[in-house]
């Protein structure tokens, strides 16, 4: 048996309701399977922590979290209660920053049985390796003067380190992939950091003679996820781009509720994490109306991660089929709760273990 620690951490909003389904669709797994045990600490660390005390997580949160073989997240932010930039930063930039989870991967592809808003999405099915430790997320900046007169200064952070490590995670992603990588730079307008981002993806690209790249602006390469995804197969961007790239991949899925995120430790010394694209979703929250097959693509990106790929795989294979089912949340087009849709993906999943015997 195969036993890994997960520290979970459901967040704020919804991710208190989809971390739960997602768990109760792992713990499924775990018994149909029967030769892999994920042993689960659940953490309070939220908005709701913060009101009480003072922080979105403790002190020494990050050594609290260091032992674990993972960890699980829902979505942080409460804006209600507490300022957007605290919450990330305290929680969820504090973790990804904290145990240099310099690559943050998020898929994107069509579903069968789901309606992309594309008019023909041509089976797209593209990976965005988003640089995730710097950038434009930078703690280097400040505002001065007031009123009229008040300006703020905020600093982009590039090191070659950084963009190396996302460029070359990218290269080696393509060769198991299509073969291709896109570049997503802006280098026509914004002088320093991107030409520098251009000069080390020529570098880095000068070692997988067998990939074919192309290097586009953020703007025109905006458009072409929406004209043209297909064409895609790695795309690796800057924090920024990457981040709102894959709202765009989500979309062109169908919904933003289905979209997987692996933030990964690269250099094996502190635990990767695992949470969705999207956030607490504060506009559906305590509705039943969640879609938890963002999380649960996420809980298949973990099981991967860690070695267990036949659980991944049959993860994968309930999404698709309940997908196929139609068995789908409001934001899909359907009319089932967060709840049905879990019971669906536990019945496939019983029903497994019922052909195998
Ligand atoms: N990684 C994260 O934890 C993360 C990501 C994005 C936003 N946030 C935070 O979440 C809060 C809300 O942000 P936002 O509204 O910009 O983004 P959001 O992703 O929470 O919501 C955007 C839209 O998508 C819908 N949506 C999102 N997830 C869904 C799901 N699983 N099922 C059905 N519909 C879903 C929401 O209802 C909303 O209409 C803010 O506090 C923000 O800072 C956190
Ligand atoms: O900006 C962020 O990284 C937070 C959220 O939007 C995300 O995509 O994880
Ligand atoms: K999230
Ligand atoms: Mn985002």
């Amino acid at each position: 048996m195969n036993t890994y620690t997960i520290a979970s951490i459901a967040g704020d909003g919804i991710g208190k309701e989809v971390v739960p389904a997602a768990w109760r669709v792992l713990k499924t797994l775990e018994r149909v399977q029967g030769d892999f045990e994920l042993r689960v600490t659940d953490f309070p660390w939220s908005c709701d922590y913060y009101l009480e005390h003072g922080r979105m997580m403790p002190e020494d949160g990050l050594s609290q979290l260091e032992a674990f073989d993972a960890v699980f997240l829902g979505a942080v932010g409460n804006p209600s209660l507490v300022p957007d930039h605290i919450s990330l930063w305290g929680l969820l930039i504090n973790i990804r920053r904290g145990f240099e989870q310099q690559i943050n991967v998020r898929p994107s592809r069509q579903f069968e049985g789901l309606t992309s808003p594309l008019a023909n999405p041509n089976q797209f099915n593209l990976m965005v390796v988003r640089e995730n430790s710097e950038g434009e997320y930078s703690e280097v900046g400040g505002r001065m003067y007031s009123g009229e007169d008040e300006i703020a200064i905020q600093n982009n952070v590039f090191s070659k380190k950084a963009v190396k490590a996302a460029m070359d995670y990218a290269f080696q992603m393509a060769e198991a992939r299509k073969g291709h990588v896109t570049s997503a730079t802006k280098s026509n307008g914004i002088v320093f950091s991107m030409p520098f981002w251009d000069e080390v993806f020529n570098e880095v690209k000068e070692r997988y003679p067998e990939i074919g790249t192309k290097a586009e602006h953020i703007d025109a390469l905006a458009a072409a996820f929406v004209t043209k995804p297909e064409k895609m197969d790695v795309v690796v961007g800057s924090n920024l781009f990457g981040d709102i790239l894959t709202d765009i991949g989500a979309a062109l899925m169908g919904s933003i509720g289905i979209a997987p995120a692996a933030n990964i430790n690269i250099n094996g010394k502190y635990p990767s994490m695992f949470e969705p694209v999207h956030g607490s979703a504060p506009d559906i929250e305590g509705q039943g109306l969640a879609n938890p097959l963002g999380q649960l693509w996420t809980a298949q990106m973990m099981l991967e991660h860690l070695g267990e790929n036949k659980a991944a795989q049959t993860l994968m294979n309930a999404i698709e089929h309940v997908i196929k089912d139609g068995i789908v949340t409001k934001d899909l087009g359907g009319n089932a709760s967060t709840e049905e849709v879990v019971k669906a993906v536990e019945e496939y999943l019983t029903s497994e273990i019922e052909n195998r015997y």
